[in-house]
């Protein structure tokens, strides 16, 4: 039985005017990810990535072409809480615990105190971070501070998490313990995931599909379908299959790339 398409991008376009002349961000881009996909988006800096991810949270608007979320306009979609957005940076306001930082987009949409607690607990849970939730951001390491940002994002229960390279900032360790905890998370919550990030091994080892772009103008130039099995230990990253995939991304990449800087 085929899954449910949630994102579908129809020759999606989208160009920026500035002083300088148009700079074309995405350019003809087709795409259809199915319902419990975690996807993956690389490629060089200014390639488009996150304005993909902006275009689907309805905080950039298409020039030309059609993108839709569960059947919806990005609008529609926003309205009704189809997704939750995890940026680069941890963005948790330092004057509210992470219980506070957690509970401010429901308290927002006036979810009642009840509904608030319910949530916090549930969320610092599936993060790991239960017991924490009376401490403020600066008390915690960088990487939980990431997941507490996660665990805010999660807090809609919305179906379609967006990360806009959340882990790029942390040192490889503490990556590699959010990558493999992302993914068991992704298992247990069975969401569907769209991450940008510039590294191959995460790309390859967290996704069930790898979007390859290039830059000027942002197109998709690959999209490789991953055979790996979704349990993923840590070491499958030093397999032939695994191995192979980061091959095939890395030639995409250095196909699309351009010397002329
Ligand atoms: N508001 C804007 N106005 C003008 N140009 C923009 C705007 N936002 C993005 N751009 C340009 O669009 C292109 C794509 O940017 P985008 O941020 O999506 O790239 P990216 O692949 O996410 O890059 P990075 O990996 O550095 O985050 C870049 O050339 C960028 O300079």
């Amino acid at each position: 039985m085929n899954k449910p398409i949630v994102v579908s991008a129809k020759n999606l376009g989208l160009t920026f005017p500035t002083g300088d002349g148009d700079v074309i961000a995405l350019s003809d881009v087709n795409l259809d990810i199915a319902k419990g996909e975690f996807v993956s988006f690389i490629g060089p800096s200014g390639c488009g990535k996150t304005t993909f991810l902006r275009t689907i949270a309805d905080l950039e608007q298409p020039t030309s072409g059609t993108l839709t979320i569960n059947g919806l306009t990005p609008a529609e979609a926003r309205q009704n809480r189809a997704y939750g957005y995890v940026f680069q940076a941890p963005a948790l306001y330092p004057w509210r615990t992470i219980a506070k930082n957690i509970a401010l987009p429901l308290e927002i949409m006036g979810h009642s105190a009840a509904q608030q607690s319910e949530r916090i607990a549930r969320t610092m849970e599936l993060v790991n971070l239960a017991g924490f939730e009376q401490k403020y951001p600066w008390q915690l390491s960088g990487g939980m501070q990431q997941r507490a940002s996660i665990a805010r994002a999660l807090a809609f229960d919305a179906d379609l998490l967006l990360m806009d390279e959340p882990f790029g900032a942390l040192d490889e360790i503490v990556r590699d313990h959010l990558n493999s905890e992302l993914l068991k998370l992704w298992a247990r919550t069975q969401k569907t995931i769209c991450f940008v990030t510039h590294s191959i091994p995460e790309a390859v080892y967290l996704s069930t599909k790898i979007v390859v772009m290039s830059p000027r103008p942002g197109r998709v130039i690959d999209v490789i379908d991953s055979p790996l099995p979704h349990e993923r230990p840590l070491d499958i990253r030093e397999t032939p299959e695994f191995l192979a995939i980061a091959h095939r991304v890395r030639e995409g990449l250095r196909a699309g790339h351009s010397y002329e800087e």
